[in-house]
């Protein structure tokens, strides 16, 4: 059915139901699809030779417009609160503030720097971001059969989209929520805008308003992309849910997490860079039956 699944990388709890799925999602065919994609680590590499990637904080934190002491501030933070996002002995609910405190103080050290909006392309070009391998056929097969692509981040949205642009794969049928920046007239980071979407509230809370989801109420068949726990709550806000996959991406602490992976992604991605699985999926589900 689709031969990527057989990659040493794949991991199935439940492989028959799997099957149900893709059979079922190709069956209700391109009109109802739509697919849900975290973007840092998931859409982008974990692993840039032999190092991590950065994550879209990552690139401005590190970035020449950052002062040393902010550098290191942030790097403090990444360092303390990272292991605990990705702990699998702490509940969400103990994870939640945390998140919030993490988010709220990056975001205070970043509006302390005094970024311009106009550097923020040259911050990406000089920047390690990496997307996956695999991601211009990814983009242009949804692209080609107007299949929405909703990235839904906690990472900050003005770098993301940036990083999508300079891959030429930023088409019409791509929607983005993410943190965004707030800037002053002439240009300076000020704030950033709410509400503050953290690794643990990407649901519908956070998604008031938009009306995304609503006008999209007859895409019911869905591929959910993430490389956390927090991703598997993206389609809540979807009105009426009829199939659905979800893919999840581990790409660290594998032996730890693997348990819980499996136990909530219908496929887990153990050390994959590429998005070799899901372009076939796709290729699978999108061939004319
Ligand atoms: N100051 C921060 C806060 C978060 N991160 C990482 O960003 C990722 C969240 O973005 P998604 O696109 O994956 O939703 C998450 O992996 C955090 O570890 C960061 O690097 N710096
Ligand atoms: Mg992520």
């Amino acid at each position: 059915m689709v031969p990527e699944l057989e990659k040493a990388t794949v991991r199935i709890r439940q492989p028959e139901r799997v099957r149900g799925i893709i059979q079922a999602l190709r069956e209700r065919g391109v009109a109802r699809l739509q697919v849900i994609s975290d973007f840092d680590m998931t859409l982008s590499r974990f692993g840039c030779n032999g190092r991590r990637c950065p994550t879209s904080h990552n690139i401005l934190d590190t970035s020449r417009v950052i002062s040393e002491d902010g550098k290191k501030k942030l790097k403090d933070l990444l360092h303390y609160y990272y292991p605990i996002e990705i702990d699998p002995n702490r509940t969400l609910e103990e994870k939640r503030p945390l998140m919030v405190e993490w988010w709220t103080k990056a975001h205070e050290l970043l509006v302390q720097q005094k970024i311009h909006k106009s550097d923020i392309a040259q911050i990406v070009r000089e920047s390690e971001a990496m997307l996956r391998d695999g991601f211009k056929e990814f983009f242009d097969q949804l692209h080609k059969n107007n299949v929405p692509l909703f990235i839904f981040s906690a990472g900050v949205g003005d770098i993301l989209e940036e990083i999508i642009r300079q891959a030429n794969v930023f088409y019409s049928n791509v929607n983005v929520v993410s943190n965004y920046m707030g800037f002053s007239d002439d240009g300076v980071l000020t704030h950033f805008k709410g509400p503050l979407i953290h690794t643990y509230n990407k649901n519908n809370t956070v998604l008031q308003g938009t009306g995304y989801f609503q006008q999209l109420s007859t895409r019911t068949s869905i591929i959910l992309l993430g490389d956390s726990m927090g991703d598997l709550t993206m389609a809540d806000g979807v009105p009426s849910v009829e199939n659905i996959l979800k893919i999840g991406f581990l790409n660290d602490k594998v032996e730890e997490r693997r348990r819980k992976y499996l136990d909530s992604y219908d496929i887990v991605l153990e050390s994959d860079e590429t998005l070799d699985v899901v372009n076939g999926i796709l290729r699978y589900i999108l061939t004319q039956t």
